[in-house]
C-alpha cells in the first residue's frame, strides 16, 4: 500500500453531508446497521445512543438500526442504552446454540445473527470525545465507491492521562508499540493505513460474512489484514474523522490486547493454529506476579454457520 493508495483511498468526513449520504443511500437502495460493542460502559452509552438517535436516525434517516451489544456487563450498560433508543441483545443470548465467549469480537461476531443491514458499521461505547460524523463519514466511501468494501476511521489520538505525553496526541499505544511495527514487518502494504486498530469502521454484510472474527481485541487486526489478503488494498478506504479520546486502560491491560495483536499476527503467517489461550506472566511492585490467561479464540465466518435450529430463534430478540 504505497502513497498512490493513501491519496486514492484517503477521504475526510466533510467530504459528504449527512443530508447527501441520505440520499444516495435512498437512491441505491443500501442499508445500514450500526453496531455498538459495550462492555460496562454505563457512563457513556446513553448519551452515544441518543446522540447517534437524534442525528442519524431521526434527523436524518441514515441508520436503519442501531443495535447494542451488551457483552457481560455487570452494570446498567444494556437498561441505559435501551433507554437511550438502541435494541439491545445481550451477546450470551444470541444464537446459544454456538456457544459463548467473552470479549469485544465476540460481540461484534454476534451481531451478524440480530442485525439485516447490507454495511454494518462499528463504533465503540466508550467515547469521550467524538460526533456522529464518526458514523456517517464512514459511509461516504461505501455509498460512492463499488469496489471499496472496508472502511476505517482515523483521527488525531489524545492522550488524557496524568503522566508522559499527556494532553498530547500520542494516544493510541498498542497501535504505536504494536499494531505499526507488526505491519511494517508483515503486511507494509498496509502502512497507510493510519489508524489500524479504530474501533469505528464499516463493512458490507457480504465480506463480513466471509472473516473469521477473533473474539478480543485482534478483531480489527484480523479484518483489516483479511480484507487487504483477500481484497487487495483498493477494497479498503480510510476518512480522517479529527479528533478522538476515549476512555483508557491501564497499561498492563494494554498488555493483554497486544498479545491477542500478536496472535492474530501469528495465525496469518502460519504460527500457532491450533492455540486458544496464552498465559503473560505480568509483574506487579516487588517482582509479584499476575499471570493472565488471554484468549485468542477465533470464531470461523459467520456465513459458514448453520441456521439456528428453530428452538433458539425466539430467543434472541431482547429489543425495545
Ligand atoms: O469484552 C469486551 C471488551 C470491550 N468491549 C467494548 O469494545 C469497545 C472498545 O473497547 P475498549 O476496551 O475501549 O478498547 P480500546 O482500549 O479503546 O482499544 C482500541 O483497540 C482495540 C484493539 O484493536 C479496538 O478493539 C478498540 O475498538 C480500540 O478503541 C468498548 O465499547 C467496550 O465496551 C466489549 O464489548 N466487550
Ligand atoms: O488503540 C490503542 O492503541 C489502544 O486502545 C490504547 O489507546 P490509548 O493509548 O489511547 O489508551
Amino acid at each position: 500500500m504505497d502513497n498512490e493508495w493513501f491519496g486514492r483511498r484517503t477521504y475526510r468526513w466533510s467530504d459528504w453531508t449527512v443530508e447527501g449520504l441520505a440520499e444516495l443511500k435512498r437512491r441505491s437502495g443500501t442499508t445500514v446497521s450500526l453496531v455498538i460493542p459495550a462492555k460496562n460502559e454505563a457512563a457513556t452509552v446513553g448519551g452515544i445512543v441518543a446522540r447517534v438517535r437524534a442525528a442519524l436516525v431521526e434527523d436524518v434517516p441514515l441508520v436503519d438500526e442501531l443495535v447494542v451489544m451488551d457483552s457481560d456487563s455487570t452494570d446498567d450498560t444494556g437498561a441505559l442504552a435501551r433507554a437511550a433508543g438502541a435494541r439491545v441483545h445481550r451477546v450470551m443470548d444470541v444464537r446459544p446454540d454456538l456457544g459463548h465467549h467473552r470479549g469485544k469480537g465476540e460481540a461484534m461476531w454476534k451481531s451478524f445473527f440480530v442485525t439485516s443491514g447490507d454495511v454494518v458499521a462499528f463504533m465503540d461505547a466508550d467515547l469521550v470525545e467524538w460526533d456522529t460524523h464518526f458514523v456517517s463519514g464512514l459511509l461516504g466511501p461505501l455509498l460512492t465507491e463499488p469496489g471499496v468494501d472496508l472502511v476505517k476511521a482515523f483521527y488525531d489520538r489524545v492522550l488524557d492521562q496524568a503522566g508522559a505525553g499527556a494532553g498530547t496526541n500520542e494516544g493510541g499505544r498498542v497501535t504505536e508499540l504494536v499494531a505499526r511495527p507488526t505491519i511494517a514487518l508483515r503486511w507494509p502494504e498496509l502502512a497507510g493505513v493510519v489508524q489500524p486498530l479504530s474501533g469505528e469502521w464499516a463493512v458490507r454484510r457480504e465480506l463480513l460474512r466471509d472473516l473469521p472474527v477473533p473474539t478480543g481485541y485482534g478483531v480489527e487486526l484480523a479484518v483489516l489484514v483479511d480484507t487487504y489478503l483477500g481484497r487487495g488494498a483498493d477494497a479498503i478506504a480510510q476518512v480522517d474523522m479529527g479528533r478522538r479520546a476515549h476512555r483508557h486502560q491501564s497499561l498492563r491491560g494494554l498488555g493483554a490486547m497486544a498479545t491477542e495483536l500478536l496472535a492474530v499476527a501469528d495465525r496469518r503467517v502460519g504460527l500457532g493454529q491450533g492455540r486458544e489461550a496464552v498465559e503473560v506472566r505480568q509483574f506487579d511492585t516487588g517482582g509479584r506476579t499476575m499471570t493472565r490467561t488471554v484468549s485468542v479464540v477465533e470464531r470461523g465466518p459467520a456465513g459458514q454457520v448453520a441456521p439456528a435450529p428453530e428452538w433458539h430463534q425466539g430467543e434472541v430478540a431482547d429489543s425495545c
